[in-house]
């Protein structure tokens, strides 16, 4: 290994040890463009993007979106929380099977404020390049800040244009969470089991300018729902007839 210090680093410099990484790396353009891909889809790439509280139906409502959307001929993909959580944004415990314990718990993540700031972010990277490719992107994440989901917000729309991103606000009261528990989390969050569960130990910030906001309502199912988002991604033109 070179005992030199590289090109960009001044050696009288606090950062000396820490060269600028970000200088050697230079955007390459794809040789297939956006557009292209598009055109062969017909469809425009986006995010559809699920936020609530625990419960509230993004799965269920996000699987039956993608279930529609396939049948209809579309290109989409789904990423969901639970799933993510066991690979790309797996915890220290399941990164330490394969690793060692720094590099477990340097990269692993749990649900600390920042650390969900790392999933979102990571999550948000993922699905601007998945709208890049064309597809309609369905994420369905319970992302409780309001800063992390309008990052990802711009990540997606700085990579494509303005309307690229939807953000689907699942509005179903907590009550209503509690009482459902498909997984039997709130009991344990509310016996102390789960720290900085969202709802109940730990804040959910809603948000102020969803494209799409599912209010919920006594009846409505989750095919409902997820016709009411097919039905704006038609009059967004964000899916052309076939
Ligand atoms: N502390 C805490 N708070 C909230 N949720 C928790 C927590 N611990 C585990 N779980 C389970 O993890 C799922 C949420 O993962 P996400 O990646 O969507 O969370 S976040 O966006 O980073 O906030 C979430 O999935 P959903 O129930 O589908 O929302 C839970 O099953
Ligand atoms: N209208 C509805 N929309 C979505 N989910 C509903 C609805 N009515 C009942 N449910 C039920 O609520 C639960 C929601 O769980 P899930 O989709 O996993 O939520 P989340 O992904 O937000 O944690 C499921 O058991 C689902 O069957």
């Amino acid at each position: 290994m070179s005992t030199q210090p590289a090109d960009n680093v001044n050696p009288t410099d606090d950062n000396s040890s820490k060269p600028d990484i970000s200088q050697n790396i230079v955007w390459h353009e794809d040789t297939v463009s956006r557009e292209r891909r598009e055109s062969n889809l017909k469809q425009r790439g986006c995010v559809v993007w699920f936020t609530g509280l625990s419960g509230c139906g993004k799965s269920t409502i996000a699987n039956e979106l993608d279930r529609m959307l396939v049948e209809q001929g579309a290109a989409s993909t789904l990423l969901d929380g639970d799933n993510v959580r066991h690979g790309l944004c797996a915890p220290p415990s399941v990164l330490a099977t394969e690793h060692d314990d720094e590099f477990a718990e340097r990269f692993g993540l749990g649900f600390s404020a920042v650390d969900r700031e790392e999933n979102i972010r990571r999550i948000g990277a993922v699905t601007g390049l998945m709208a890049s490719a064309g597809l309609v992107t369905l994420a369905a994440f319970v992302s409780p800040y309001r800063r992390d989901r309008d990052r990802v917000r711009q990540v997606v729309e700085a990579a494509g244009q303005p309307g690229d991103f939807l953000e689907v606000f699942v509005d179903t009261p907590l009550e209503v969470c509690q009482q459902r528990d498909p997984k039997g989390l709130y009991k344990k969050a509310i016996a102390g089991e789960i720290k900085n569960f969202t709802g109940i130990s730990d804040p959910y910030e809603a948000p102020q300018k969803a494209e799409i906001h599912l209010k919920f309502a006594a009846g409505m199912t989750p095919a409902d729902q997820a016709g009411e988002i097919l039905k704006q991604l038609h009059e967004r033109k964000i899916l052309q007839s076939r």
